[in-house]
């Protein structure tokens, strides 16, 4: 018996990036309403309640209202949107959270797929808190640069249009980015990150960078300690990979298009033990492990199938 998954908003950006990765599997059967129906409540509605598992590529108040058109009690959902991802009743969709979370993945039937900032974020910093090497109530600070992939449809129109609105341009402005909640609440932080993306003049890719004052934590960790925390939360990982402390001193630098469009998530400690200072920096795709890979890795785990089918790896 194949498992029935229908994407809704599969004609945008995250949802076409999606149906490429379960092409061709035959353990899956692909549901789709014809494309000038694809707003339609009513033949979205049949395929909602006609899958066993829904993945939701659509605005959040879209995303509301798909969950609200399910009324049988067994449709399992994964919402990429940010509509779900603190709400009660929902799994947060990073299998590599924490020491068992890959296990309470399995056994959901609502997943929220993280946002692409948090995903590198939470990668760095989980570790780290879990480890006791950084204090809950630390203020810690993230930047970073995406493509402009990352803001759909009409992002990409903007910058494929009549002129791009910059080569790199800092957003965010008022320090109220939609995925504060999903970083502080999940990295288990006491306050929100001051956070400072950008947007870059390319297609895809993301580079999220986390830096801290070694020598200003409790028990002035190591360079060393940093990277041996983050290394050790994904060994045996097929999707996220973290550089030898050797590799990364031999870099001069990381590329916003590092993993490009793969699912791979590749994280770096770049520091000085002499400063007592680290840059920690992620290197994904924002369609990739930030959207469409990151979906299709939590379908895998709630049908029992093998975690990487159809990623990018
Ligand atoms: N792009 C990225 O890197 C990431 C995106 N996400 C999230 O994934 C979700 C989808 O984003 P993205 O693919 O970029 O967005 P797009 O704008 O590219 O696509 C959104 C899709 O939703 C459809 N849609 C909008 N409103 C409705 C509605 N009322 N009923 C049915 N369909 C509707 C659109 O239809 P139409 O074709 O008619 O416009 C479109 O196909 C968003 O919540 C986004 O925040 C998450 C992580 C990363
Ligand atoms: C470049 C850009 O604008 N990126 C988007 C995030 C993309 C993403 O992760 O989407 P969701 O959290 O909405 O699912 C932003 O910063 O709002």
């Amino acid at each position: 018996m194949t498992t029935k998954v229908f994407i809704d908003g599969g004609h945008g950006t995250t949802g076409i990036e999606i149906a490429e990765r379960l092409a061709g599997r035959p353990e899956l059967t692909l549901l789709t309403v014809p494309q000038e129906r694809r707003r339609d409540p009513g033949a979205r509605a049949e395929a909602l309640n006609g899958a066993d598992v829904v993945i939701l590529c659509l605005p959040d108040d879209a995303a509301r209202e798909a969950v609200a058109l399910i009324d049988n009690g067994t449709t399992r959902v994964i919402d990429a949107s940010t509509a779900h991802r603190v709400s009660a009743g929902w799994t947060y969709g990073f299998p590599e959270l924490e020491p068992g979370h890959r296990e309470t993945l399995a056994r959901s039937r609502f997943v929220a797929n993280p946002g692409c900032w948090p995903t590198g974020f939470l990668a760095l910093v989980r570790p780290l808190v879990l480890g006791g090497l950084l204090p809950a109530d630390w203020p810690v600070t993230l930047s970073g640069a995406s493509g402009y992939s990352g803001g759909g449809k009409a992002m990409i129109a903007e910058y494929e249009g009549s002129g791009a609105p910059g080569a790199f341009r800092p957003y965010g402005l008022t320090l109220a980015h939609k995925h504060l909640p999903e970083m502080q609440k999940y990295a288990g932080l006491a306050h929100a990150p001051i956070f400072a993306p950008a947007v870059a003049n390319v297609y895809r890719g993301m580079i999220v960078e986390v830096p801290l004052h070694l020598h200003a934590l409790p028990g002035a960790p190591s360079v060393a300690q940093v990277h041996e925390a983050i290394a050790s939360a994904y060994a045996g990982s097929p999707i996220v990979r973290v550089a030898a402390a050797e590799e990364s001193a031999a870099m001069s630098g990381v590329a916003i298009e590092h993993v490009g469009a793969t699912d791979r998530l590749e994280l770096f400690v770049f520091g000085n033990e002499a400063s007592g200072q680290v840059r920690l920096v992620a290197a994904l795709d924002n369609l990739g492990k930030g959207a469409a890979g990151a979906a299709v890795q939590n379908l895998n785990i709630l049908a029992g199938l093998p975690e990487t089918a159809g990623l990018r790896v």
